[in-house]
């Protein structure tokens, strides 16, 4: 069944269309006269109301192929590949089309609210602005919209002419995701949310986030390091390591039972919410992620692998079906070499 519904930056959707479809994402900065590589042929597709978590440690490209989706990347980065939004490919279409995707299409929650927020305007009238803006609506009919989305996010009436330094860290995430809800976007990015804050805010802003978006089918992606935290709000996760994703699948299928050594070892690396006994140190794993300039054959990981085989050495990689509607770049996860059918 193709049931036409009209997007909220103008154009139609049909339910047979992805929401956004990441085809073969790169992302190149230029340093120092060479070219690093920092996203390299990153494949996924959202559809409405998906929620989906990006893991990997500090490096592996999680923020550049996040912000790269909306072209909001840093300037000077070479950005190749499709970020088709709603079929739309977001890499080469006009400015002002894009401008019209952002805010109303997709929403930003950036890390660190206190440098992404105006510090000289009140939080009402932070929010106000892109409702008026978007959704061509008078001021008055835009402060009532926004007063209702920051109590819903726990910021009291009385309280919305503040300013931002008038707000504990917490409470200005809280705004952040009102901001991002303010248009009412199809697809929600949220670039480590909640760093920063203490893990009771965390668990709480992340469950805020995960409710606002439930009954209205918005689309998440989340970045964090934090993989128990993703396994609580998001239905699927993706994995990366070296500009690559090497796992993807439904979130506990992927914890529980990972394809991916370096997945093993991240999941060994943190504590599952509410499981005090899995609070236990970092395994840690040794060696360091391959630099980014480095030509590499074979799989990124061989180095630090400790299931190494001589073929992940010589070896071309990609994400190989592991299962259904999971996927990991190992060989050992195929079939042949012992893998879930
Ligand atoms: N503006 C930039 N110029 C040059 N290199 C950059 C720039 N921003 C990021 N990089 C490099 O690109 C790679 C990916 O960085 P990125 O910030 O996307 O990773 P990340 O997984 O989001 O890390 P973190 O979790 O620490 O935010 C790293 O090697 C980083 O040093």
């Amino acid at each position: 069944m193709t049931t036409e519904a009209p997007g909220a930056a103008g154009k139609t959707t049909t339910e047979d269309t992805p929401l956004l479809e990441v085809r073969d994402l790169h992302v190149t900065y230029r340093q120092g006269g060479n070219d690093v590589p920092a996203v390299r042929g990153v494949d996924f597709t959202l559809a409405p109301g998906d929620t989906l978590g990006i893991a990997g440690e500090s490096g592996c490209g999680k923020s550049t192929m996040a912000l790269s989706l909306l072209r909001l990347q840093d300037r000077g980065a070479r950005v190749e590949g499709e970020v088709l939004f709603r079929g739309e490919n977001l890499l080469t279409t006009a400015w002002s089309r894009l401008r019209a995707v952002r805010w109303a299409g997709a929403s930003v929650v950036f890390q660190g609210a206190m440098s992404a927020l105006n510090p000289v305007r009140t939080v009402l009238d932070q929010i106000v602005e892109p409702i008026v803006l978007h959704d061509k609506v008078r001021v008055s009919e835009a402060e009532r919209r926004a007063t209702e989305l920051l109590d819903s996010v726990g910021i009291p009436a009385r309280r919305v002419r503040g300013y931002p330094h008038e707000f504990s860290g917490g409470q200005r995430q809280r705004v952040m995701i009102a901001m991002a809800l303010a248009c009412r976007p199809d697809l929600i990015i949220a670039d480590e949310p909640t760093t920063a804050l203490d893990v009771m805010v965390q668990a709480q802003i992340l469950e805020l986030l995960a409710e606002s978006v439930r009954e209205s089918r918005i689309a998440v992606m989340m970045i964090t390091h934090d993989l128990s935290l993703l396994a609580h709000t998001c239905d699927r996760l993706a994995v990366m390591y070296a500009g690559r994703i090497v796992e993807l699948g439904p979130s506990r299928q992927v914890l529980q039972a990972p394809e991916h050594p370096y997945t093993r070892a991240l999941s060994r690396a943190f504590p599952t919410i509410g499981d005090p006994a899995s609070r236990r140190a970092p395994a840690g794993l040794a060696g360091d992620p391959p630099r980014p300039s480095r030509t590499s054959v074979g799989c990124d990981f061989a180095d630090r692998c400790p299931d190494v085989l001589p073929v992940c050495r010589t070896g071309e990689m990609q994400l190989w079906p592991a299962g259904p509607g999971r996927s990991a770049a190992c060989v050992r996860a195929l079939p042949d070499q012992g893998g879930t059918p």
